[in-house]
């Protein structure tokens, strides 16, 4: 049995967390690879030590004196390895940073050097050798991820490691400098690690009790859930539900290994495993809802658009010519409605409205902005009647106005649009119809 874990920032925050986590690796064997996250927030207010390493590095780059926010860094580690009794010195690993930092090498390897110095305090306390990620996992020139020379490294150097501690969140560039995956990319890490070494499980261990059924900033007390499909997790990861990056599912979901969301602060709760598929229908008709701000939407109105052979892919193709992505794309009759990224679209706006004038002669066009997507995702409801029509029911009773609704051919998601002013309480009444008063 071979077991890989990933213990996020939440689960490294202070010395107290680093030995419920040593706690949670002695007492099982089989957790042979372990991979740490930077030391994350020990209370709400609280910085990532990943946040405060751009900041200092920003500070190095505007050639401002940053010798006291690299100080406050240390000492987040000094306090951890203090606290474990440790005899590790980070000085010249810091000496390194710092003459790193005013040579401006680069805000990759910034960020990263959170993840490698948590590595070292992680392999000095169990006691495990410590493998540099830039060795293993590996990015091109460009900084494109290697999946293939990744996988084959990692297979190699591990097949003689029985125990080693590997940092998330980046890896090497063939030129020897550092590259990271976007925030949250431990996980990825920690999901190459499992594929390569043919893991039995990988186990991202966390602060929640697994995957819950709702966000618990919006909701009170949400229920977690059992089983989830790769597939069902994939579309609340993309929607927002933030507990496990959404690239992290591709590595183990293509050689079948299953994730287990656990909670660092509760060991003893079996937390959400995550499946390829099962046959164990989820206890309420949606198994999770999942939401994200900050869309922005453009309907294209035009008589008889149906008939015209090409319109939508005139239009799309402003899109892509702009390099816009598309997150949702409604259509009726005369419209269809393009969902993109608010934030992208902002300062191409004018630009793209022209050119679609000139591609396709529209009757109209408007535009909306502050919209929230909210996907109601589950297995269960491709064999229940009438879920939209409780989606719908659930959001008037709450005098929430729908700006669209797109249901997945797969019919295991139903994407709801709604005002950005809307968006927590419409997640609250979803919640409340389809697991609360479930009626
Ligand atoms: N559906 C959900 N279920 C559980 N947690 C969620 C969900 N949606 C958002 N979250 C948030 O995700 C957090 C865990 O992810 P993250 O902050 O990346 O943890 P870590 O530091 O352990 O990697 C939780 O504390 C919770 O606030
Ligand atoms: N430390 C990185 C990578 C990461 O995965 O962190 P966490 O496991 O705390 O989400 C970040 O803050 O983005």
């Amino acid at each position: 049995m071979k077991k890989v874990v990933k213990f996020g920032g939440s689960s490294l925050a202070s010395a107290g967390q680093f030995k419920k986590v040593g706690e949670i690796i002695r007492a099982d064997k089989s957790r042979r690879y372990v991979i740490p996250s930077a030391p994350g927030k020990r209370s709400k207010t609280d910085t990532k030590v990943t946040d405060m390493l751009y900041t200092c590095y920003g500070a190095a780059v505007r050639e401002k004196n940053f010798s006291e926010l690299l100080r406050e860094i240390k000492e987040r580690y000094e306090e951890i390895i203090e606290g474990l009794g440790l005899t590790l010195s980070l000085d010249e690993d810091f000496e390194v940073i710092r003459k790193n930092f005013g040579a401006k090498i680069g805000r990759d390897y910034a960020a990263s050097r959170g993840e490698y110095l948590n590595g070292k305090v992680m392999a000095a306390y169990l006691g495990f050798e410590f493998i540099d990620a830039a060795e293993v996992i590996k990015f091109d020139a460009e900084g494109r991820f290697d999946a293939e020379l990744t996988d084959t490294l990692l297979g190699e150097r591990l097949s003689d490691t029985e125990y080693a501690v590997i940092p998330g969140f980046y890896g090497g560039k063939p030129d020897g400098t550092i590259a990271t995956f976007s925030r949250g990319g431990s996980d990825i890490t920690g999901s190459l690690v499992a594929k390569a070494v043919s893991a039995d499980l990988y186990e991202n261990w966390t602060d929640v009790s697994g995957f819950l059924i709702a966000d618990p900033r919006i909701v009170k007390n949400p229920k977690s859930i059992e089983t989830i499909t790769y597939k069902e997790l994939r579309e609340l990861s993309y929607m927002g539900a933030t507990v496990l990056h959404d690239e992290a599912i591709f590595p183990v979901r293509k050689v079948g290994i299953p994730i287990n969301i656990r909670n660092t602060n509760a060991p003893e709760e079996k937390g959400t495993l995550i499946v390829e598929s099962t046959c164990r229908q989820p206890k309420y008709t949606i198994t999770g809802i999942a939401g994200t701000d900050g869309f922005a939407s453009v309907t294209v109105e035009k008589a008889m658009m149906n008939s015209e052979v090409g319109f939508c892919r005139k239009v799309l193709e402003v899109f892509e010519g702009n390099d816009i992505s598309i997150e949702h794309m409604p259509s009726g009759i005369d419209t269809m409605t393009i969902f993109v990224n608010k934030k992208d679209f902002e300062e191409k706006e004018q630009k793209i409205i022209t050119e679609i004038h000139k591609a396709v002669d529209p009757d109209h066009i408007e535009l909306e902005a502050n919209l929230a997507l909210i996907a109601i995702v589950g297995r269960g409801m491709k064999a229940t009647r009438g879920t939209a029509g409780r989606i719908f029911s659930a959001l008037a009773h709450a005098n929430i106005n729908v700006k669209m609704i797109d249901q997945g051919s797969s019919e295991l998601n139903i994407i709801v649009g709604v005002r950005h002013d809307d968006f927590k309480n419409a997640i609250q009444a979803l919640y409340e119809i389809f697991v609360l008063t479930q009626l």
